[in-house]
């Protein structure tokens, strides 16, 4: 398949766009929320402060120079520091943001709020909140489905689960009812991929913790009780990012939660505590799950535990957005084509929210326009979209 030539980068200045929004309304949202999240003392608070007004003036500073990963950033922020956050590429000024965030909070510092992460209490909320009750209580329902229903329920758990994005939810007009019918369907490949084969390894990459990562767990319980996968990895982020993104702590925290559970929920939390142990689902926080690059960018030990799976699942928008690359495709752009690069099958399970899309024929997207509702990057619609 010839390569697609690149369209522009999303970038965060488009007048009315969904990249300036985050910037102008979300972010400092969000510096305030974590300021009155957990008790900072003053050194911390006034580094807050300093970040809101950073981000309200709308002047990026460089990180200070004593950061561990100063120089980093400095290379990768070269010629932008001075100027307006804005003015760069979206998914490089919001990685960059979360990255300040994490500076201002002493979460690299060598004071008491080392390790602390500034969104626990958000995540402990959701964790531990009623829905998830409920949810977990599903599966006992679940259990006396037909094999094949309870395959698809356990995907479409963890497609919709991506809706629980505690970043997204700032700013999000409530939420919005989803749309059934996926706007791509490729789950027929996706079973293919792993049934059609002697079992492999199956990397999952997650994304968000809590009401995303515990169907994401289901999801891998299913893979490897039903002789899909030999072994998981699951991929998390080294460090709090876009909120509510997995961590190794998070992951811990909700196999807690689900050991804890009553019925099918705890035997799940069982078994894959078991298969941690064992090595069967293994996890891996490499640092590049927090860079601001696309998986164009990815390091080779990154791309040789990739390229020995026999199928990588990525998990929600802002994978999505690194795996496709955060520029303005024609809609009508192959999936296969612009993730070409990708050494080895690759099935993204994805919540639209934000302006990035690929693979959707030119009639889907006029007859998602003509609908008359918004449904690019309100959450509403998701896709299940691969390549072998
Ligand atoms: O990766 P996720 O959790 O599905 O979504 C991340 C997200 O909330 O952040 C970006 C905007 O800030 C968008 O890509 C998306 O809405």
């Amino acid at each position: 398949m010839p390569e697609p030539t690149n369209p522009p980068v999303i970038m965060g200045n488009v007048p009315g766009s969904y990249a300036l929004g985050v910037f102008r309304d979300r972010h400092p949202i969000l510096v305030r929320q974590v300021r009155d999240a957990l008790p900072y003392p003053p050194d911390r608070l006034r580094a807050l402060d300093r970040l809101l007004d950073e981000v309200v003036r709308d002047v990026m500073e460089p990180l200070p120079a004593s950061a561990h990963d100063h120089d980093a950033w400095a290379e990768w922020g070269r010629g932008r520091f001075g100027g307006r956050w804005v003015d760069v590429p979206f998914l490089w000024g919001e990685s960059y943001f979360y990255r300040k965030v994490l500076e201002a909070t002493g979460y690299f510092g060598d004071g008491p709020w080392r390790g602390v992460d500034p969104f626990g209490p958000v995540k402990q909320a959701e964790l531990h909140g009623t829905a998830v009750d409920d949810e977990l209580a599903g599966l006992d329902r679940a259990a006396t489905l037909a094999q094949e229903e309870q395959a698809t329920g356990v995907l479409l758990g963890s497609l919709w689960g991506n809706r629980a994005d505690l970043s997204h939810a700032i700013t999000a007009t409530g939420e919005g009812e989803r749309v059934a019918e996926l706007v791509v369907d490729d789950s027929a490949l996706l079973w293919s991929l792993l049934g059609d084969r002697p079992a492999g390894k199956v990397c999952l990459v997650a994304d968000n913790a809590g009401r995303e990562l515990l169907p994401d767990l289901v999801l891998i319980d299913h893979l490897l009780e039903r002789g899909l996968a030999a072994e998981v990895v699951l991929h998390v982020k080294p460090q709090p990012y876009f909120v509510s993104d997995a961590t190794p702590a998070d992951v811990a925290a909700a196999l807690r939660r689900l050991t804890a559970a009553p019925g099918q929920a705890g035997k799940v939390g069982g078994r894959l505590w078991q298969a941690m142990g064992t090595g069967r689902l293994a996890l891996r926080a490499h640092p590049f799950a927090c860079a601001p690059l696309p998986y164009t960018d990815m390091p080779d030990d990154l791309r040789a535990d990739f390229a020995s799976a026999s199928l990588t699942i990525t998990k929600g928008d802002l994978n999505y957005r690194r795996l496709a690359g955060d520029r303005f495709w024609p809609p009508a752009t192959p999936f296969a084509a612009v993730t070409a690069y990708f050494p080895g099958p690759v099935v993204a399970l994805r919540t639209l929210k934000s302006d990035v899309l690929v693979g959707v024929g030119e009639r889907t997207t006029a007859a998602l326009d003509a609908a008359g509702r918004p449904w690019r990057t309100t959450g509403t619609h998701a896709m299940i979209q691969g390549r072998p």
